[in-house]
């Protein structure tokens, strides 16, 4: 784990594919949490453009993904979980990567306020594990219909809370990982 004043760092197996923990302050009112910080991004060498930000809302048991924009539009994300808990997962779609067609599972959780940063090339998608889950993003592209795709949920053997998921029509129709030709290769940092 390395640090910065206010976030703290967590490697994933996957590179550039980083869990971050925000300093929390508490106090008798709830806490406070600061999700985004130029300087502290800039010197961690994280992504420091945002276009969009959007969230979701999600019953549990509704799975989302596994989503990403292919280029020119491919998309650096930084989520977190504003209510609620998932469990969420990436899969390196990275050419070349050492990682390539590897996932990775993290429970993203309000209680715990970590947030995850994908940089691109990454499939993403969550299944979540309370009532409700409000899910945060913040995209370094703004969103491309042309270039907006996925591959199926259950194309690799991720270990997903539910086998009998709510679904999105569009979320049964992406082709397996398996059959996705990628565009994405792999750059070392
Ligand atoms: C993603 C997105 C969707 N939409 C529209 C399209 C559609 O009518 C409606 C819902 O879209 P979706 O079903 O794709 O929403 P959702 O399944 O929540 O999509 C999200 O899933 C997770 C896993 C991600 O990683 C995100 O980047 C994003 O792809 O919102 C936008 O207008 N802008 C956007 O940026």
């Amino acid at each position: 784990m390395s640090a910065c004043a206010l976030f703290k760092i967590n490697q994933s197996s996957i590179p550039g594919c980083v869990e971050l923990l925000p300093n929390r302050f508490q106090d008798h009112r709830g806490a406070f949490v600061k999700t985004f910080h130029e300087p502290s991004f800039a010197k961690l060498g994280l992504e420091t453009n945002y276009a969009e930000e959007f969230y979701s809302v999600s019953a549990l048991g509704v799975i989302r993904g596994l989503h990403f924009q292919h280029p020119p539009d491919d998309q650096v994300k930084l989520i977190y979980c504003a209510y609620g808990k998932v469990q969420d997962a990436v899969v390196d779609l990275r050419r070349g990567s050492p990682t390539y067609g590897h996932y990775q599972v993290f429970e993203i959780s309000a209680e715990t306020g970590n947030m995850l940063y994908i940089p691109s090339g990454l499939a993403h998608g969550f299944c979540t594990l309370s009532e409700q889950a409000t899910m945060m993003y913040k995209v370094s592209k703004t969103y491309s219909p042309a270039c907006d795709s996925g591959i199926r949920w259950d194309s690799l053997d991720i270990p997903w809370a539910t086998e009998r998921p709510i679904l999105s029509e569009r979320d049964q129709t992406h082709p397996p990982f398996q059959n996705y030709r990628s565009p994405f290769v792999y750059r070392p940092a």
